[in-house]
This record gives C-alpha cells, structure tokens and sequence, in this order.
C-alpha cells in the first residue's frame, strides 16, 4: 500500500537561471513541481502515469520510491515514511529508470548485474542464482556475455528492468519503459512486462508513459498529472463507462481542466 498525504515538491531556482529573470521572478529561490498531491495505490495494482513533457511524473515516481524528499506532505510506502524511514520504505521498491548511462558499457550484462546486485545486498551463490533467473526471464541468456556496449536499445531495457528486479521487489517504478524503441521491442517489453513481471507475481506496477496503448495493456488505473498536480486519477474499468479508449479519456480530462482554469 502506498499513501501521498498533501505531498508537495520545490526544486531550487538553478543560480545561473536567476540572472536570466526579470522581476518579479528573480526573486524566487525555489520554483513548485508537485502541488498537494493525494493519492493511494493498492498492492497489485498497475498505475499508469500520463501528462505532458515536466509536467511531473518522474518527480512523482522518484519522491514514491524514496531517491527524492517532499517538501512537504507525507508518503508511506508499506506503512514507512518514505523520510524517518527511508531504508525501509525502499526496502521493496525496484527502479528502471531510462538513463542509457547508467550501466557500464564496458563491462557485460551479467557483470553489471554484479555490480548493482552488490548494492542491493545481494552476494555469492544468492547473486549468481538471481542473475541467471533474471537474464533468463528478460530474454539475455544469449547475450549475458557481451559487453554493453554492443547492446542495442531494447536490449539495454531488458537489462534495466533485470537490474529493477534485483532486489526481487513487491513495487516496480518503470519511467518510459519503451521510450525510444522499435515497434517490435515495444511489443516484446510490454509482453514481457503484463506476462512475467505481473501476471506471474501480482508486482505493484507505476509506469510513468506517454502511450496511451502501454497503459491500456499494462495498468488498471491511470493517473493524470498536469502542472505539478493529479488532476484525474481512477480505474480503466470505471473510466470505460464514460470514454470509448484511454486517449479520449485523457484529451477530455485535460480540455476540462483547461476549461475550469480560467
Ligand atoms: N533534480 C531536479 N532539479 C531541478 N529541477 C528538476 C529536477 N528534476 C526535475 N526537475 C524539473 O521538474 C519538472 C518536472 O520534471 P519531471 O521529470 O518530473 O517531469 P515528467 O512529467 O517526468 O516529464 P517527461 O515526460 O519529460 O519525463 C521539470 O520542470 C523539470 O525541469
């Protein structure tokens, strides 16, 4: 179970920018990116996060996971605060994000698994055991070995989402799983993603995305985020009443708050 209470995040204004800005702008130090933002999400649910370019979703995702502390508010992550009880709260929580450099591209998949697998605690016989399981389960058995260097993109998420799954979390944070994928990798990450990564373990899900067609086959709510705030967030089931597919549920959602904004 996961719970946001009020939860609101400020970043500071980068100095260099400050010179930039005219008054009275200038004299902000810290600019919002989350405003008051409530939710819960149930174990075993599969939440997809939709909204624009900064809107927020990666802040949100990251301030869940514990790696961010709010400004303000709470997060309870299985009953920890996600900042007095941060270890704790991160405990089960798995990450893959989509930084292409965060691997070593000069050693293997395997050894990059090593290396993060020590991290997350994990060691000899358990860490080797683990590895194998996972290469296995995302499809590198073949190409373990290689360097990841050679790996192509999709290829490279695949190793991610073996990294995220380390720790072999009850929680799951997948920030654009598919972004700059062929057509055919994005099918094989979403298959691999609804089939061994839930289906089989009934893993909490949050998959920040901007496919409309990733939330459809892969999440059971959907959560709207635009300027900072949750402006909509409910089940597929519920929202099938109302909207024939998801993007018309979203353009409606965001033309209303447009509408109701001025
Ligand atoms: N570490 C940081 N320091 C300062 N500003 C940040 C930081 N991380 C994010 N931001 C800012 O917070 C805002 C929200 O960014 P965020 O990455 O959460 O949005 P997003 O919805 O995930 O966008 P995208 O779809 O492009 O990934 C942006 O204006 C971004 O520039």
């Amino acid at each position: 179970m996961i719970e946001l209470s009020n939860v609101s995040m400020q970043f500071p204004v980068p100095r260099r920018y400050i010179d930039y800005m005219m008054w009275p702008l200038k004299t902000r130090k810290y600019y919002p990116v989350l405003k008051q933002v409530n939710m819960s999400i149930n174990e075993g649910d599969r939440v997809g996060f939709l909204g624009v370019n900064g809107a927020g979703k990666t802040t949100l995702l990251k301030l869940i996971g514990g790696l961010l502390y709010p400004s303000e508010g709470a997060i309870y992550v299985n009953g920890f605060h996600t900042c007095m009880q941060n270890l704790k709260a991160r405990r089960d929580v798995g990450f893959v994000l989509n930084e292409e450099r965060s691997f070593f591209w000069r050693l293997t998949g395997i050894q990059n698994l090593e290396f993060f697998g020590v991290l997350d605690n994990l060691q000899n016989d358990a860490l080797h055991y683990r590895i194998k399981e996972l290469i296995k389960l995302v499809g590198l058995t073949e190409s373990g070995d290689r360097l990841v260097a050679g790996y192509s993109s999709g290829m490279k998420q695949r190793l991610a989402i073996a990294r995220g799954l380390l720790a072999d979390p009850r929680i799951l944070i997948l920030d654009e799983p598919t972004r700059a994928l062929d057509p055919k990798a994005v099918e094989e990450i979403k298959t691999l993603i609804s089939g061994k990564i839930h289906d089989q373990t009934k893993r909490t899900l949050l998959i920040a995305t901007h496919r409309f067609d990733e939330v459809e086959e892969l999440c059971n709510k959907v959560c709207i985020v635009k300027n900072g705030s949750v402006i909509d967030y409910r089940s597929i089931v519920e929202l099938r009443s109302e909207y024939r597919t998801i993007q018309e549920y979203y353009h409606h959602i965001i033309k209303k708050e447009e509408q109701d904004e001025f």
